[in-house]
């Protein structure tokens, strides 16, 4: 593909690799989006879209840490990537989250050898803090040094490295470290703990502020709809029961849905069906809470996808 063809074409930039890869690729499969990739060729043509879209649209491959500024700067249309990531790389006045996607929560934290004499990060101010977030660690300590009134050479150090963070304590390179946090197994492998948060993250959908197409509007909106649609049906699920008309009111109760329940007469009289959407985490509870009413016949029916 020559640089010529990309052209007037809306620009949809998603991480090469890493943690968001996957995920990203899963959700813009469900919005029907499909590509083929190239070996080592990080920019694709989309094959399948209707009329409308056909030949307008290109997915780009990057880093998920250069893909705010790509679409800050209005380089790129759409984008997906970590809050983390656009706060560190200073792109919040210049992207527009558009949606929380649901997958990539962690936790930027602050973390110390277990063993060690810091127990606190006012312990740890003034000393050597190693991260790959130094804008963001930057920044916490430097309120903190504020705080304390730590100036000149007791101020916090805070040195970058690219990788491996949590071997920094052990390596004797650092004194506590910044790092993200999801299920804790690295901190706990490097026999480190956390002793603050500095920010809880989740990937989420950016456009810039800044396009360079206002003729994308449309498409944009498009995309940006299908994808709710694909992260709405991982988040809800159908629930239907039966139930009889005098613990209807307490049944609808449990599952008012979205909008409103639908609710269908049966052939046997004082009873009724009802339908309703209802959200996953809180499934069991809603299925324990609908038999304690009286419902009966109790199905949960999973969401290919949808638009609400
Ligand atoms: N353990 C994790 N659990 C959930 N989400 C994570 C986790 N680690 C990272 N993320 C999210 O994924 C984003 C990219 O992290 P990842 O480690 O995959 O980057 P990478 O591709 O290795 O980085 P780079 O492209 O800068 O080399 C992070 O900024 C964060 O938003
Ligand atoms: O709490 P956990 O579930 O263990 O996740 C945390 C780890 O995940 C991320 O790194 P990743 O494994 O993506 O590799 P990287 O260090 O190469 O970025 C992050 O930098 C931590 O090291």
């Amino acid at each position: 593909m020559n640089v010529d063809s990309l052209d007037g074409r809306l620009l949809f930039a998603i991480p090469k690799k890493g943690r968001l890869y996957e995920k990203c690729i899963s959700i813009l499969a469900g919005a029907d989006i499909q590509f083929r990739r190239h070996a080592r060729l990080d920019v694709c043509l989309v094959l399948n879209h209707p009329i409308a879209l056909t030949d307008h649209y290109i997915r780009v491959f990057l880093p998920a840490s250069d893909i705010p500024s790509f679409v800050g700067k209005g380089n790129v249309d759409l984008g997906i990537t970590g809050h983390d990531v656009i706060l560190e790389s200073q792109m919040q006045e210049h992207v527009t989250e558009e949606l929380r996607l649901g997958f990539g929560k962690c936790a930027l934290q602050v973390q110390v050898p277990e063993a060690g004499a810091i127990k606190t990060v006012e312990d740890l101010a003034g000393k050597r803090v190693v991260t790959s977030f130094e804008v963001l660690s930057g920044e916490y300590f430097g309120k903190l040094d504020d705080q304390l009134q730590l100036a000149g050479d007791n101020r916090t150090k805070i040195e970058y490295v690219g990788g491996s963070v949590e071997a920094a304590c052990a390596l004797g390179l650092a004194d506590g470290i910044v790092d993200l946090v999801e299920s804790g197994d690295t901190m706990r492998a490097a026999s480190l703990h956390a002793i603050a948060t500095v920010l809880e993250t989740e990937a989420v959908l950016i456009k810039s502020r800044v396009p360079k197409h206002a003729a994308h509007s449309g498409l944009i909106s498009l995309i940006t709809n299908r994808i709710k649609g694909v992260v709405a049906a991982g988040k809800y699920a159908i629930c239907q029961y039966n139930v009889s008309r005098d613990r209807l009111s307490s049944a609808i109760a449990i599952t008012p849905g979205r909008r409103a329940p639908t609710i269908s007469p049966l052939e046997t009289d004082d009873w009724v069906a009802v339908s309703s959407m209802v959200e996953k985490k809180k499934l069991a509870q809603i299925m324990d809470d609908l038999v304690a009413t009286g419902a009966e016949d109790i199905l949960i029916f999973s969401l290919d996808n949808c638009r609400v």
